[in-house]
């Protein structure tokens, strides 16, 4: 099978994908801000997602805790979808609606980020997560798509909404890390400087 115009095909919807989310500078820039502000000032981050999500919301925080591109110390984050005892027992004795947010509802505090990544914006966990955040006083960053589903009437206006403009999961997903990238690229900026 010769599978070239199939491959072409991807790389140019990703192009399309990448070169839309270009109009989401301003909103990242914003959440940039978010991050730097809550690691400068006791707070933390946490973040969540379903499966491609997951991996993302704890590839993230990795590189917080850990490092990005140059050393500095190590940045308050909390992966909320890699504790299997958590996730189990919560969705097990409660719901698996509620695995998110009760560990926001047992860790959050006021001046914390949630990072809340949803391709379809209507996974209801992530969903009551956003909904806990703002119940503890935190501020959310929503990284969706396909026009930002439920998840966008739960937006407050000091949250920020990284809607990548595009319907299917995989490109959204190829945006998302992109996105997060940039996020700890600027918070490193904002921390070390600009490197030369
Ligand atoms: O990675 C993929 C598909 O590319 C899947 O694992 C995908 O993340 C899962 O179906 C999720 O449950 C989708 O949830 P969401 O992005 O709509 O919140
Ligand atoms: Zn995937």
């Amino acid at each position: 099978m010769d599978f070239t115009d199939k491959l072409t095909a991807h790389f140019e919807d990703h192009i399309v994908a990448t070169q839309r989310s270009m109009a989401l500078t301003a909103p990242l820039g914003q959440a940039i801000e978010m991050c730097f502000s809550a690691v400068t000032n006791n707070a933390k981050i946490l973040a969540c997602g379903n499966g491609g999500s997951a991996a993302d919301a704890q590839h993230f925080i990795a590189e917080l805790v850990g490092r990005f591109e140059r050393d500095r110390l190590p940045l308050a984050g909390i992966t909320l979808n890699t504790d299997t005892s958590i996730m189990t027992a919560v969705g097990n004795d409660y719901s698996f609606n509620q695995i998110f947010s009760r560990q926001i509802t047992a860790l959050g505090q006021p001046g914390d980020v949630l990072v809340a990544i949803s391709t379809s914006g209507n996974s209801v966990n992530v969903q009551l997560a956003i909904q806990a955040a703002h119940e503890r006083e935190m501020r959310v960053i929503a990284l969706t798509g396909r026009g930002g589903g439920l998840i966008t009437d739960l937006l407050k206006p000091e949250d920020v909404h990284l809607c990548v403009p595009h319907d299917r999961t995989m490109r959204i997903q190829e945006v998302h890390i992109l996105l997060l990238h940039m996020l700890c690229d600027g918070i490193d900026a904002l921390l070390l400087g600009d490197p030369v």
